[in-house]
């Protein structure tokens, strides 16, 4: 089933570190952004790629796209100071009915056969998220001191892409912004509308590069992936 993706690709990557948007680094010599609008760029069912950039990137974003021959970006969107507000600029944008993905581009390891199963889900349910089973045991705490064992079999960590009915996600961020809302996620927005949201079971390599040490466990991945 044909698809848009919004790609959120406007944050500072603070906790990084690297002095630099952390998409722009390079893993195996390819810009982070690059490896994840790869995905959506090789599958025939994604109809176009919305970016919301720092406009401080835009020119070098725009120089790896004809470099890396990314012809499917349709839009760049300005970010903005959060990442709920980057991705509504580009539901602003996008307008149109049909299914809706928002992927993080701090994502680059989405294994393209799980965009099945997601998009499906989300074309019955309205709302569908990629998560994996919670390893650790997690725990609440006030202060340094633990407040609550929170029970472990129906933990998931949530991932993206994240995958709604276009009509659902553009109201479910029209009221957050009413209310003043701001989510971690998009599903979020979604479920504060009290609609159903549907949890695909997705992959560990899915990581989110957010801290240093994701980086090694990214070159692992690479690494798993040129000796597969
Ligand atoms: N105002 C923002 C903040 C984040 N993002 C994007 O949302 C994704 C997830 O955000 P996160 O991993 O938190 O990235 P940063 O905000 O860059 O990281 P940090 O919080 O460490 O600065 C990233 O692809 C990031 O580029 C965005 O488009 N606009
Ligand atoms: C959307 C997300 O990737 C789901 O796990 C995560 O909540 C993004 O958090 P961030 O702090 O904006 O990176």
């Amino acid at each position: 089933m044909a698809y848009r993706v919004i790609i959120p690709a406007a944050g500072q990557g603070k906790r990084m570190g690297a002095g630099k948007n952390k998409i722009l680094l390079e893993l195996n010599q390819l810009p982070i952004i690059i490896h994840t609008l790869r995905v959506f760029e090789m599958d025939e069912d994604c109809e176009g790629i919305i970016l919301a950039v720092n406009p401080q990137d835009e020119d070098e974003m725009k120089s790896l796209l004809d470099k890396h021959q990314i012809t499917k970006v349709t839009s760049f969107v300005s970010g903005g100071k959060e990442r709920q507000h980057s991705i509504y600029n580009a539901l602003k944008q996008v307008g149109q009915e049909g299914i809706i993905l928002v992927h993080d581009a701090a994502r680059p390891f989405l294994d393209k056969n799980l965009l099945r199963s997601l998009i499906e889900a989300a074309k019955t349910s309205g709302a569908a998220i990629l998560g994996v089973p919670v390893k650790d045991t997690v725990k609440k705490a006030t202060g340094n001191f633990v407040a609550e064992t929170v029970e472990r079999t129906s933990l998931w960590a949530v991932q993206t892409p994240q995958a709604f009915r276009f009509s659902i996600l553009f109201e479910a961020y029209r009221k957050a912004e009413e209310d003043n809302f701001l989510g971690t996620d998009d599903a979020s927005l979604v479920e504060r509308l009290g609609k159903d949201v549907v949890i695909v079971e997705g992959s560990y390599d899915n990581i989110k590069l957010t801290t240093p040490e994701d980086l090694y466990f990214a070159e692992a991945i690479i690494r798993k992936r040129i000796e597969q």
